[in-house]
């Protein structure tokens, strides 16, 4: 039914996933990527949806997607856990002095007689750290892994307080009024925002003279959130203590101050397995069926497929859309056997099951060119059910 090739073929830079397509044509039916950019030229009126197997959906072009009828689908959530537990790695580490240890455990050497434990003790003053217990955590972005990691941390003693847009009513978090006072009592910083217009470059040299001195910001939203030269600045002048990304940039390399991860958040088998399988099947049950579930721009609608085929539509929700709808399934005569419709947005998303077994391959295509031209309608597709018939 679609084939899948990888993406190369198209020769744009910056890219790797896979597409789905229905002919040998280079023109993709659907992209599934990871957090590769995907290029607005892949927009085409063909491209029935994007998606993306993990959270972040900025490298993508929704409004342009949403705007040609491409629906795109992500899995929020299914790697909070990960993330959340990448951050506690990262916020015992910048207290207790590990790395060094390990290092110079591997260098210590001792001669005959000496024993290596003793001589280990000798050095472990170099080696004090400092205890998580009683210290104060703030979180930019309260969402789902913003959650887990202010449950987690509450329970292993530390005071969280955070800032989020809407108001959450969370057991185990302080809500602040505004940022700033966040960036004020934080012992730690962590930023969980999606990079949004509203979040890029939103900390910069302002917030983080409001920092303690003795604070470290760790990044786990999206790089650009920060205004990377503003951290190095501010840590050449002692405004807060260190940083730590999982987004790098070249600038931020070998200060001293700061550690880089390669974008590990969410690298683990057991999340990038989860989403791995719930992101085939969202893109399966789309393509095939046109049941839409964890979509970020087309309305939930998931209806059993009972009959020979289904007509979807997304269309920019209005007065009388089905009025005009109806008007033209009538004139074909076609039997409305099940229907099911949602809104979201501002825009409207409805399947309904029908028969067109014995309508014409012109008189079919006749009708989807009349739907087409519906105004505000955006997408119209008619799917064979594909336990009964051959894809068409
Ligand atoms: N490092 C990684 O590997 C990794 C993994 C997963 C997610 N992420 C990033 O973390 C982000 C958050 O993930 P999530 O699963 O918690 O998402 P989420 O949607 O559950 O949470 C985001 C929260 O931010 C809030 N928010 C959005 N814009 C805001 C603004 N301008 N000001 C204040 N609050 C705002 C939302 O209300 C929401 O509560 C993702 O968008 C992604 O960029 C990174
Ligand atoms: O938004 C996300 O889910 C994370 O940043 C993970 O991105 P990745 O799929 O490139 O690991």
């Amino acid at each position: 039914m679609f084939e899948v090739k990888t993406i190369d073929r198209f020769d744009l830079t910056d890219f790797a996933g896979d597409v789905f397509r229905t002919s040998n044509t280079d023109t993709p039916d659907a992209i599934l990527v990871r957090s590769s950019k995907v290029d607005d030229r892949l927009i085409s009126k063909r491209l029935l949806l994007i998606a993306r197997s993990g959270t972040g959906t900025n490298t993508i072009n929704v409004e342009a997607a949403t705007a040609n009828g491409t629906a795109v689908f992500n899995t929020p959530g299914v790697n909070a856990n990960a993330v959340k537990e990448l951050i506690i790695q990262n916020l015992f580490r910048c207290l207790r002095p590990l790395n060094g240890a390990v290092e110079m455990m591997k260098q210590l050497r001792v001669g005959p007689g000496e024993d290596l434990q003793e001589a280990a003790e000798a050095k472990r003053v170099d080696f004090i750290g400092e205890e998580l217990y009683g210290r104060t955590l703030g979180i930019l972005g309260l969402g789902t892994i913003g959650q887990r990691l202010a449950d987690a941390c509450y329970h292993m003693g530390m005071q969280v307080i955070g800032y989020n847009r809407s108001f959450k009513n969370l057991r185990h978090v302080q809500q602040l009024d505004t940022i700033d006072e966040v960036l004020e009592q934080a012992d730690f910083v962590v930023v969980l925002l999606p990079l949004t217009d509203d979040t890029r470059g939103l900390l910069s040299a302002k917030q983080f003279e409001t920092m303690k001195d003795t604070a470290y910001l760790l990044n786990f939203g999206r790089g650009d959130i920060v205004d990377n030269q503003a951290v190095v600045s501010a840590l050449n002048h002692n405004e807060f203590a260190g940083y730590v990304s999982d987004f790098p940039k070249t600038i931020l390399q070998d200060h001293p101050k700061i550690t880089l991860l390669p974008h590990l958040g969410g690298n683990t088998i057991e999340a990038l397995t989860h989403s791995a399988n719930l992101i085939l099947q969202n893109l399966l049950d789309f393509l095939e069926y046109g049941t839409v579930r964890n979509s970020i721009n087309f309305p939930r609608v998931d209806l059993p497929f009972m009959s020979n085929q289904r007509l979807t539509f997304f269309f920019h929700a209005r007065d009388n859309m089905w009025v005009d709808v109806a008007n033209i399934l009538n004139s074909y005569d076609l039997p409305v056997q099940e229907m099911m419709g949602n809104t979201q947005d501002g825009y409207g998303y409805t399947i309904v099951n029908t028969d067109l077994s014995t309508v014409s391959k012109e008189r079919k295509q006749k009708l989807l060119s009349e739907l087409d031209q519906i105004k505000g309608m955006l997408r119209v597709r008619l799917l064979n059910n594909p336990t009964q018939g051959e894809w068409q």
